[in-house]
């Protein structure tokens, strides 16, 4: 099934999924055998150990890593082999754990690239979007400031609008919280309720759970390339394979 622009897309459809997904890096099994679900307006939280293959399942997600095996289905179209280009003109937008603005732009400029060249919208539309995604994204004030002479939540928030311009209907987002103080975290979970209240399923990388928490129905534990538990968080939380594999060792 392709969705194209007004096509009616029912809450609970799944919207982009993974099947038997691997991925090797010489000896390592970095993603060993990974399903992976997201229904449309879900907000899913994915936790795990350093290493257990977190980033590298949002980069298969994302098209900018290929899986060795395995299918990606976005609106349940096989996407595995198309780049991340391709994957954020159909709705899958996302940000890095370290924000990667142009910075020798400004954060207005910075926005507009993801409004024109993601959501493909042109001139004072692109425009139009950009002034409400840095709105949104509590960032208007800052609109003519050059990238590269933000601090670390401005850029984390600048990371996550030029996402955000690009109009995704699936928002993958990779530690985004880290570094923050809890005010600022606090911030961002704000920002990230909103565009989810409003429709966008969120996929989100954390290791700062009580803050992950604040957002997610459900929660995704990875440990050494597999997915070990996955379902409701409280349950997730306290599933003994989990508290052993990840919870012991936890940041926070
Ligand atoms: N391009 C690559 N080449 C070689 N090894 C890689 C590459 N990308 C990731 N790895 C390795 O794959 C493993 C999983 O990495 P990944 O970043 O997916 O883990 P993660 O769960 O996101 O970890 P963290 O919580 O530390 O960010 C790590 O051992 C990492 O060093």
């Amino acid at each position: 099934m392709t969705v194209f622009p007004g096509d009616t897309v029912f809450p609970g459809d799944t919207v982009l999924d993974g099947e038997h997904l691997h991925k090797r890096y010489g000896r390592l099994h970095v993603l060993d055998d990974v399903g992976f679900t997201a229904a449309d307006g879900e907000a899913i939280g994915i936790v795990g150990p350093n290493g257990a293959g977190k980033t590298t399942l949002l980069n298969v997600l994302a098209g900018s890593v290929t899986p060795d095996s395995g299918t990606v289905r976005l609106d349940g179209a096989d996407v595995t082999r198309s780049g991340p280009q391709i994957r954020c003109r159909r709705g899958v937008g996302r940000a890095h754990q370290i924000p990667r603005p142009f910075g020798g732009m400004t954060v207005l400029e910075n926005v507009l690239v993801g409004a024109t060249y993601g959501a493909g919208l042109r001139h004072r539309e692109a425009h139009r979007h950009s002034i409400e995604v840095l709105r949104r994204c509590e960032l208007l004030d800052l609109a003519n400031r050059r990238a590269d002479t933000l601090g670390l939540l401005h850029r984390k928030r600048l990371e996550m609008a030029r996402a955000v311009a690009t109009r995704p209907r699936v928002l993958l987002l990779d530690e985004i919280g880290a570094g923050l103080t809890d005010a600022e975290a606090a911030e961002l979970v704000a920002t990230i309720r909103e565009l989810n209240a409003g429709g966008v399923t969120v996929v989100w990388i954390e290791h700062i759970v009580h803050v992950l928490l604040q957002v997610v129905n459900r929660l995704i534990c990875m440990d050494a390339g597999r997915v070990i538990a996955d379902g409701e968080p409280s349950a997730v939380l306290s599933d003994a394979v989990v508290v052993d594999a990840y919870l012991g060792k936890a940041r926070s």
